[in-house]
This record gives C-alpha cells, structure tokens and sequence, in this order.
C-alpha cells in the first residue's frame, strides 16, 4: 500500500462518513500538511474524496449513492431502518417480506419505493423489475374483490414471455378483518420460490404479524412520526416541500427563518404529507394574494430572511445553512465555547462549566425527536455502566435526567460537528479540558471511543464531558499516581483492574491485556500512549506487571517518563490492591515503593536506576556465597549502617559486569572479591587478599573515608578482615572438619600444583587457596544434594582437560578421606582461579 492508500483507508476507516479539514487527515497520518494536502487533491482527481468549502476545505470519503440517499434523514433517524431494509433486499434468494409500520403520511410508501429502486441499484432485481400497489382500504369487508385484486396484481407479475420480478406493496392492512390479515400475510411465504417481493404496511403495530402468521421471517421497520424527528429533518422537509412549491408556481420564495422552524416543530395531523399539505395552502394563499409579484414571501418580511429559488439545489447545500441560521448554532455555540475556556482558565469549579453547556442544552432540546433521545441515553447509561463503572469503579448518578442531559449533550455536539467549522477555540478548549481534567477525561475519551467511535477525534465532542463527568471529576482527578497493570492474556490484567477499581470505587489502575508474544517495544507503546493521555501535569509511575524483565521493563518505562517509577513483576490481585488503597490513602511513593518489596519472595520491585538507591558495597567470593554473607555480617557489623552490603556470587558479579554500564553502579562504591576481577564501570574493584599489602590496605582505608566512614571504624574493618582471611579464620569458620587435618590436606593439594606447573604461588593466593579448599570440602560433606554437574570435556581447551585430570587423581585422598566427590564445577572454578598463575 503507497502513502495515498494509506491516506484513504485511514480515512475511511476513523471518518467513512463525516467532513475533515486538512489539518485532521494530516494528524492521522502523521504527514505535514503540505505532503496531505497534495495527497487529498489526487485522492479527489481519483474520484475518491469529495472536496467542499473554501478556508478550510473539507475532504470527505465519497460513496456510491444508495436509493436511500434520497430520503431525509437516511444519515439520521432512519439509518437503522435503511440497515434492515438492506438486510431483507439481499437476504438470498428471494430477499425477505417487509412489514412497515407507522401512523398516515409517516413516509411509508417512499420507503417502499426507495427499497424497491435500491433492489434495482444493487442488481438483486434487474431494470425491467416493477413495483405494483394493492390498498387495502379501498376493500374494506369485501374479502373476495380484495383476493381477485390480488392475483390481478400477481398477474401483472407473469404477463408476456418472461415473469417479470418486482415488488407488491400491500398498505392499510390495519383496515381488514384478522382472517383476511392472515390471507395476505401468508401468501406472502411464497416469496421464497417466486420473483415477487412483498411489502406490507400499516399505520398500527398491532396486526400481528408475528411467528403466528409468517413462516419465514419478516423485517420489520418502524417508521417514527414527524413530530419525533429531530429538528435539522423537519427543517430539511419544510425547506424541500417550500422548494418543491416554489417551482410549482416558478417563484421565488422568501421565508423567516423563525417562520421556517415554526412550521417545523408544529405538530401536523398526517406527519409529513400534513406539513406538505400546510405549505402548500399557505403558498396558494399568499399567491392569491400577489398574483403579480416575482416573489412570494411567506409571513413577516425580516432583515435577513431564506431565499428559495426554484431550480436550487437546495437539500445537498443550504440546508446546513439554513438549520445554523434557524438554530442560530454558530453564535451561541462560539458563546458557549468562549464561556467554558474562560471559566476553566478562572479555575473555576466543573459546577461552572456543567451550567454553561445546561443552558445551552436547554435552547436545542426541541432539535431531537424525544423517542430517539430516550432510546440513546438508555444505551449511553448501558454503555457508561459496562465501560467505566464495570471497569474503573466509577459510578453515575441514576435519575433519567441526568441521562437524558447527557444524552442530548452527544446530540448537541452532532449538530455541531455536522453544521461548523471547527475553530481554533474548539481546540483551546478542548485542551484546556484534557489540562485541568486529564485523568477524568481519558475516561470520558474510553467512553466516547465505544458510543461514538467515528467521532471520537472531533472536538465537539468534548462538550458531553461537562455533563457526564461533573460529579465524578473531583474524585477522579484526586489520584496522584499514574497506576498501570500489564499481563498477557485476553483478561488477566483487566479483570485485576476491575477488582481493584471496584473495591476502591475509584479510577486507580488503567491495564492492557496482552497477546502471549508481546514484545517489549509493543509493551513500551501501551505505557508511553498512556501516559502521554495523562497530559503534562506530573505524577509518579507506578507500573505492575506478571512476568518479564524487572530491569528491563524498569530501563525501558523510565526512558518515557522522567518522573519517578516503580515497577514490580509477578502482579497478583492481592498486591494490585494493597497498591490501591495505598494509593487511596495518598500515601507518599517511597512509601509505596518500599512496601512493595514486601509482597512475596516471587516478587520483586524496583523504583530506581541501577543496582541500589542506596550507597553500598559489593563482596562476591568464589568459594560461593555463603563465604560472602559472612563477609557481608562482618562489614555490616563494622561500619555505619548508611552503607547497604550486598552479597553476590561470582556468578552473579560476572553477569552484572557483563551487562550492565556505570549508570547501574552509579552508587556502588567499591567491589570486594576473593580473586582478580577486571570492569571498567568506574568502581574499585579489589581482590580482598591483597589487603595483606600496604597499598591496598590504604587504598581501601580511602576508599571508605571518603565514603563518609569514620577512621576508626576502617581501621576496625581492616583489622577484622586480616584475621578473617588468615589461617585462624579458616579455623574459626570450619565447623565440622578438624582445621588441623583439613588445612593440612589443603596445604598438600596446593604445593601438588605448584610442583606440578613448576611454580611457587604467593603467601596469599595460598591463603586464598586454603581457604577457598577447606570450606569447599565441609561444603560437600555437608551438601544434602549429590548434584550431577558434569562439565563436557570435549569442549574444554588442552590446557583445561590436563588440569582436569590432574585435580582427579590429586583430589582422590581427601576424596576417600572424607567420602565426598569433588564435583566439575568446583574443580572448574578452581582452574579458574588458578590459570593466571600457573600458565
Ligand atoms: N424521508 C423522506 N424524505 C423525503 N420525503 C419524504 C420522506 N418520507 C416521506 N416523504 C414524503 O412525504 C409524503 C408522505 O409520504 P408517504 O405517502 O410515503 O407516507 P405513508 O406513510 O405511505 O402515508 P399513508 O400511510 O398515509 O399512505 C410523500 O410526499 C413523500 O414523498
């Protein structure tokens, strides 16, 4: 797909039905305005889009017309009329019967025209098809003449050489007895084997049409009176009627804008044939009056009244002028918008700003057909309940009215989006909103997302906000935590979420599910897209998740943000409310943060860079990391309890080293090994038995002074350390073996190496050496596990495979001595030890 493609099907997809400026395509697809610009005018030479207005221009995906295009209202309170009538046109073979109902002059038999013309368009019926009428009224209590009309009509069906296809419309069935009802309606089941399609009306609901009579199904369509249309339709018909009139009588017509709304929301007996009607006499009347005059002009003559000339193509371009200047839309609309921005920049409360848009609600209230707003705010209540209550623990008042208000807030802002321009104040407010209620309206954003998804990048849709969030933002905008839970899995993480905000009944957590192979990059996209909903107003990190890299995710979440984080892996329901009410609670995030790393042994929890927050010292040993935390006691017992001591194994430190850069040890101040080890993070890294050296006995007594240690308590640590590594530490620290015999076996295994490469080792690699031998024979004596770890031979060095075999035979005394078998890896880490002496 080329850049232009994309262009359309992004398009197509967020706005299939609505006007966009430059400016919004640009936004979607991430292109200048230029690049878009240039992009949308080919789209349009293609035939694609259509190009309207002038400053700004507006694009819009261009349809094939449907046969319903024709009718007002076919985008509004018949669009889901015109959706089963579609269904039952190409339902196979023969389509469906279709039952239309509605009070005189409703619209019916247009309807059944505009079926029976879009049946044609679609090529379910070819060209030659045809649409015959049967009224029932002309047949009242004469069943038999009814019946012979009937297959008069069925006959016009199958005249000449080839049946032809069509529609029988059958209207007024309310006026025959049930028996004849029934006739009709099951004759109508032959419509699966013959090319005549049926069409029945009534101006009653109550024939009863249901599985008693129809063996195969039926669509239904309830068409609502005039008086339940919303005003822009009425509007729409009076203009067309006055336009139809006007080149009846080849005038011009001048009408009142507020004369054109009266006649719109006047009830008129006959719906909409009614209204025709009344038009039509009141243009008869006035001509009567001025047979002379060019014009007609209907009730008072006004500044700037409506011009309807008679050859306009008035329905496709005046009418959205014609409903903003009857509403007067623009001017109380710019008002209203004015008064919101102003009253957020006051800092005044959502109280304000709700009785703002209350009042302006109140003026277009007439506008919508009462059936229609009932039925939206139910659905908007349903929606609210199952997207954010459900979800976020937020919960909406009950009485019908506020969801009424709320209800007609979305139509408002319809009205709106179809008939203005959006203007630079639209966008002002709009971020102002997201600015002072950032939290409350990122759910009022996940509402909008599933009542309106087409709309929910247009502006105007923001002003439902003040109605449906007014109570529930102070609580909302109270949390000061960005809280967010990630897990794999279709609900894992948003079932925690529900709990939680449930319990809570507050919006604490936001979550995403993810699929199984999520990668850490489409991880990072939920977090960064998250939080850059959260607008710019600074609040602390906390994210939990269930399995993964603590570090990593830590690296990665902490590049989008720079306020502080804490992340914790293994999330269960348990620890995401403990989270929760902490959070409730308004507790401090070091708090949080610190009692987050007491969940479980499973868990763990970081909230800050690198290995520790806190100043600390490495020991790591090779003789494993028992030798360590003993290491680890007698400097925690010696020096200020400031310093944090962290025992690793040599493992351990190898892979830390390997991995991680300086900023990971930013507050590590030194690294104590039993052996030389190299990196270049910055740290001092000294092998303890070179203490036994001036030099690095000094080295080391710096070290801690300029850790703020004091010089008696390194002194002491020096001091303590030296007996520790000396032949008397060995005895203190065996606790099974005789010293005597073991440091003797180790003392013999030490000089068999050195005759053997010939070489003398130093007094303290010796040490290191008995030291490192005689805790590692108690440490097999007393291992319970008899672990096989066999290192693969063929894979070693010649170097390594002749130390192996050496150390075998070498070990094999102590070995009977003290019944134990001296494993690979030990004798692996020994070599290791060793190599950088004896090669
Ligand atoms: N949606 C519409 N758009 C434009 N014109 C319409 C629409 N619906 C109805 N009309 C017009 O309104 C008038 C009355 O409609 P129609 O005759 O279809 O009503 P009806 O319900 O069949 O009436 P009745 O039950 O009394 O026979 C017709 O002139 C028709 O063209």
């Amino acid at each position: 797909m080329n850049a232009i493609e994309k262009l359309y099907t992004a398009i197509m997809h967020r706005f299939p039905n609505e006007r966009i400026t430059t400016a919004q395509a640009a936004n979607i697809i991430g292109l200048t305005r230029g690049v878009t610009s240039s992009y949308l005018s080919k789209l349009e030479k293609q035939g694609k889009l259509l190009k309207t207005g002038s400053r700004p221009v507006y694009w819009q995906i261009k349809r094939e017309k449907s046969a319903f295009d024709k009718l007002i209202g076919f985008r509004g309170s018949l669009k889901s009329d015109i959706q089963h009538a579609i269904e039952a046109i190409v339902y196979p073979t023969h389509g469906l019967p279709i039952f239309i109902t509605g009070p005189q002059g409703v619209g019916k038999l247009a309807f059944a025209h505009a079926i029976y013309h879009e049946a044609i368009r679609r090529q379910v019926l070819n060209k030659e098809a045809i649409f015959e009428s049967i009224d029932c009224a002309n047949y009242k209590d004469q069943p038999d003449a009814l019946k012979k009309e009937l297959q008069a009509a069925v006959q016009h069906f199958v005249v000449g050489e080839v049946p032809k296809s069509g529609y029988l419309y059958i209207k007024n069935l309310q006026e025959l007895h049930t028996s004849d009802q029934r006739y009709f309606v099951v004759h109508a089941n032959q419509q699966k084997n013959t090319d005549i399609r049926y069409i029945f009306s009534a101006t009653t609901k109550k024939i009863n049409t249901g599985n008693v009579y129809f063996k195969s199904a039926a669509v239904q369509i309830d068409l609502i009176p005039l008086s339940h249309r919303p005003l822009n339709e009425r509007i729409a018909f009076v203009a067309m009627f006055f336009q139809q009139q006007s080149v009846q009588i080849g005038r011009e017509i001048i009408v009142s804008p507020h004369e054109l709304v009266k006649l719109a929301t006047f009830e008129h007996l006959n719906n909409i044939r009614g209204l025709n009607n009344r038009i039509q006499l009141l243009c008869a009347e006035v001509y009567a009056n001025t047979p002379v005059n060019d014009q007609l002009i209907i009730g008072e003559m006004v500044k700037d009244p409506i011009h309807i000339a008679p050859n306009q193509q008035l329905l496709q371009t005046s009418i959205v002028a014609l409903i903003t200047s009857a509403l007067q839309l623009g001017p109380t609309t710019d008002a209203l918008f004015k008064q919101l921005f102003d009253s957020l920049l006051r800092g005044e409360t959502i109280i304000e700003q709700n009785f703002f848009v209350l009042k302006v609600l109140k003026q277009i209230d007439t506008t919508t057909s009462e059936s229609l707003l009932t039925s939206f705010a139910q659905t908007l209540k349903q929606i609210s309940k199952k997207y954010i209550t459900h979800r976020y623990g937020v919960n909406f008042p009950n009485d019908n009215m506020f969801w009424r208000n709320a209800a007609l807030a979305f139509v408002f802002a319809n009205l709106c989006s179809d008939n203005l321009p959006v203007t630079k104040t639209v966008h002002k407010l709009q971020a102002e909103i997201k600015d002072r209620y950032p939290r409350s309206y990122y759910l009022f954003n996940q509402l909008l997302a599933k009542v309106a998804p087409q709309y929910s990048q247009n502006v105007y849709y923001c002003l439902p906000f003040f109605i449906l969030m007014t109570q529930c933002t102070e609580k909302i905008e109270s949390v000061h935590y960005n809280a967010i839970l990630l897990a794999h899995g279709e609900n894992t993480a948003s079932s925690i979420q529900q709990v939680v905000n449930t319990l809570c009944g507050n919006y604490f957590f936001e979550a995403f599910d993810m699929p199984i192979d999520v990668s850490l990059d489409k991880i990072n996209s939920y977090v960064r897209d998250y939080l850059a909903d959260q607008g710019p107003s600074p609040r602390e990190n906390i994210v939990l998740f269930d399995m993964g890299s603590l570090r990593e995710m830590f690296r990665e979440i902490k590049k989008l943000s720079d306020q502080e984080l804490l992340v914790v892996n293994n999330v269960t329901t348990a620890m995401a409310l403990d989270i929760g009410l902490r959070i409730q609670r308004n507790e401090a995030f070091q708090s949080i943060a610190e009692a987050s790393k007491a969940y479980s042994s499973t868990t763990d929890a970081q909230y800050y860079e690198g290995l520790s927050n806190k100043k600390n010292i490495i020991v790591s040993c090779m003789s494993g990391v028992g030798l360590s935390k003993e290491l680890k006691k007698l400097i925690e017992s010696t020096l200020s309890p400031s310093l944090e001591v962290i025992a690793l194994d040599y493992k351990q430190l190898h892979a830390l080293l390997k991995n991680h850069d300086r900023q990971f040890f930013s507050n590590t101040q030194l690294i104590l090994t039993t052996t030389d080890v190299s990196g270049d993070i910055g740290v001092d890294i000294m092998n303890i038995y070179n203490i036994f050296d001036k030099a690095t006995s000094l080295k080391l007594q710096t070290t801690l002074l300029n850790t703020g240690e004091s010089q008696d308590s390194s002194d002491l640590l020096i001091d303590r350390l030296l007996r520790f590594l000396s032949i008397e530490g060995i005895r203190g620290r065996l606790q099974i073996l005789n010293p005597d015999i073991v440091i003797q076996e180790s003392q013999d295994i030490v000089s068999h190496y050195e005759d053997f490469y010939n070489v003398k080792f130093e007094p303290r690699l010796k040490l290191n050496l008995y030291m490192h031998l005689s805790l590692m024979f108690e440490r097999m004596i007393m291992s319970t596990k008899n672990s096989k770890n066999m290192i693969k031979k063929e894979t070693l060095s010649n170097q390594e495979r002749d130390f192996f075999s050496l150390s075998s035979g070498t070990f094999q005394p102590v070995e009977q001595k003290f019944n134990i078998k001296i494993q690979d890896y030990e004798i692996e880490l020994l070599y290791q030890l060793l190599k950088d002496f004896i090669f």
